[in-house]
């Protein structure tokens, strides 16, 4: 992960004329990253959950982030790279002071956080603004609305704030004529594994090659008799992919915490991964070298987690349900393998990443 420099703002230059690019998210033009745009009131949030979700910051900790005066771009490197830019709550990013071009042009996704223990009634105004402004030069963004601080809220009021929020916006996109703009909503604490479930759903939109992971993965399911398959990227939490059985937040949080615990452990006792160590040469076995690989197997409950690290970014966690994957576990690594491989090729870089450029 590394800090870019924070923009300069406001942009005085004249505003361009402003057009959707037609590029998908993770385009390649500029600087081919796509973008998650964090936006909202002041105090809703937003820094508090990049810190958490990107930065492991303690959530009790947040209590403590000083409020965003410029916007602040940060750039992750992972399976695939993206930036993201946390914007302070006062600005309005339409001023034609800003060049809202340069903000919107390679966007993946646009995270509106609102806080739900809070007045927010202006929140939705600002928020309806935004996505008309947005409907006419690029429709195609994806506005993620985060109604967010649901932790204080009781289950009622939570489920009642949720869909006055969801209507209101509905009925002001719809008063427009834009019933079908692309926005999603999602209820989200800092305190417990919905924002990571939230951000997860937001960075699978990002992802080209979803369907050919689900379709892999369902695969995968059906021969070794798995309940549910997640792939997760390892250092955020956040799960790239899942077969398309059902998923409820029970099984996400079980293979969440358990990835924690894998984590510590070979960080302590195991071989030097990720970001921190990115030039070291040991990655390339660890991404390429079964027998270098994590796996793990342990019984959770009533259910039998499988792990495996597929390379330096991606873990493979499986719920096994109650029959023990020790049984059967040749068939599993077989095609565990055969589901690396295909991995390989879904996602290039991660491998090429490992053999050549050190993380930054
Ligand atoms: N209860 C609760 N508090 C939260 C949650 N997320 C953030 N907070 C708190 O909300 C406060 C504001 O958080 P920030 O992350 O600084 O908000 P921000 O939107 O970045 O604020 P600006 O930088 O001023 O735009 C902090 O005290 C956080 O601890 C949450 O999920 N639940």
């Amino acid at each position: 992960m590394e800090d870019l420099p924070d923009a300069e703002v406001p942009h005085t230059d004249p505003v361009p004329p402003r057009f959707h690019t037609g590029r998908l998210p993770n385009s390649k033009a500029g600087d081919g990253k796509p973008r998650l745009l964090l936006m909202g009131q002041r105090r809703s949030g937003k820094s508090s959950i990049s810190s958490v979700v990107f930065h492991k910051l303690p959530p009790s900790e947040t209590l403590y982030l000083e409020t965003t005066t410029r916007i602040k771009k940060e750039s992750m490197h992972s399976f695939m790279d993206f930036q993201v830019w946390d914007f302070p709550g006062h600005l309005d990013y339409f001023d034609p002071a800003f060049d809202v071009d340069n903000i919107f042009e390679e966007i993946g996704a646009l995270i509106w956080v609102i806080d739900a223990q809070d007045e927010y009634l202006e929140a939705i105004m600002r928020l309806n603004t935004t996505i008309l402004n947005l409907q006419h030069s690029y429709p195609n963004i994806n506005v993620e609305v985060f109604v967010h601080k649901v932790d204080g809220l009781s289950e009622d009021y939570k489920g009642d704030t949720f869909r006055d929020i969801i209507q209101r916006v509905q009925d002001e996109l719809s008063d427009h004529g834009y019933e079908n703009a692309p926005v999603s909503f999602y209820q989200t604490s800092i305190y417990d594994h919905s924002i990571f479930e939230a951000f997860s759903k937001v960075i699978q939109k990002l992802i080209p090659q979803l369907p050919t992971l689900e379709a892999l993965l369902n695969s995968l399911c059906s021969t070794c008799h798995i309940e549910k398959a997640y792939l997760f990227d390892i250092m955020s939490k956040i799960y790239i992919a899942t077969d398309t059985s059902p998923t409820d937040i029970g099984s996400y949080e079980i293979c969440s915490d358990y990835i924690d615990v894998v984590i510590d452990v070979s960080e302590i006792y195991g071989w030097p991964r990720g970001e921190q160590n990115g030039d070291d040469e040991s990655l390339t076995e660890t991404g390429n070298n079964d027998a270098e690989s994590l796996i793990t197997m342990e019984r959770k409950g009533n259910n039998y987690l499988y792990l495996r690290e597929i390379n330096k970014y991606l873990a493979l966690i499986c719920l096994m349900g109650d029959d023990s994957p020790a049984e059967k576990k040749a068939v599993i690594d077989y095609n565990v393998g055969v589901f690396q491989a295909a991995l390989k090729q879904v996602f290039p870089r991660a491998e090429r990443d490992a053999v050549d450029a050190p993380a930054t």
